[in-house]
């Protein structure tokens, strides 16, 4: 894998570090970043919790599918939420514009990260449903055309990994 000019996407469970990772790397990389969330409550004016209240999970799946198409642009890093993968046809999608990343971290981490957080409407269904959710998304994750574990390994260890295999091909 090498850097292109394409967008590099971020995947992986709710608390896998998606959004935090990927604002780091792309400071690394001196490209734009873009958290598919965030732009989705800046475009609807309506926070995550209250547009799956308003429309449902199928309602938001809808609006973050083509938001995540017009975020795509050169040089830009996204992080995506944790069930982009829900949509059809998205995985291939963004393997085809661009470089796919799957944070790959042990459900327990992930759990005790996201377990109090009222932004994330999924994260209070309990831990036997979050942990057949995540059982089911594996598959599709596991589609990135690169898997970082991050088990055991700081943001800013992280950060660094996917940058230097990002780069590695690079003539700095
Ligand atoms: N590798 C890591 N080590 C320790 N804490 C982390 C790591 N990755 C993420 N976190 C923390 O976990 C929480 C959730 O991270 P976040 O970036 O919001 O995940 P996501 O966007 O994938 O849901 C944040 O408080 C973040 O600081
Ligand atoms: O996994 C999911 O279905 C979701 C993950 C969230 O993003 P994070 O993965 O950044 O928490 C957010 O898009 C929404 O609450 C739904
Ligand atoms: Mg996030």
């Amino acid at each position: 894998m090498e850097l292109n000019n394409q967008c590099i996407y971020l995947i992986g469970f709710m608390g896998s570090g998606k959004t935090t990772v990927g604002l780091q790397l792309s400071e690394e990389l001196g490209y734009s970043f873009k958290d598919l969330d965030q732009e989705i409550v800046k475009n609807t004016g309506i926070t995550i919790p209250a547009i799956f209240e308003n429309v449902g999970e199928a309602g938001f799946r809808k609006i973050e599918k083509k938001m995540l198409k017009e975020l795509n642009e050169p040089h830009c890093v996204i992080a995506t939420g944790g069930g982009v993968v829900e949509n059809e046809g998205v995985l291939s999608w963004m393997n085809e514009n661009g470089t796919s990343i799957y944070l790959k971290a042990p459900f327990e981490v992930m759990y005790k990260r996201i377990q109090d957080d009222r932004n994330r409407p999924l994260s209070n269904q309990g831990r036997e449903a979050l942990s057949l959710r995540f059982e089911n998304r594996k598959s599709m994750y596991t589609q990135a055309e690169v898997i970082i574990d991050t088990d055991g390994k700081s943001v800013d260890e992280v950060v660094v990994e996917i940058f230097k295999l990002l780069t590695k091909d690079r003539n700095l």
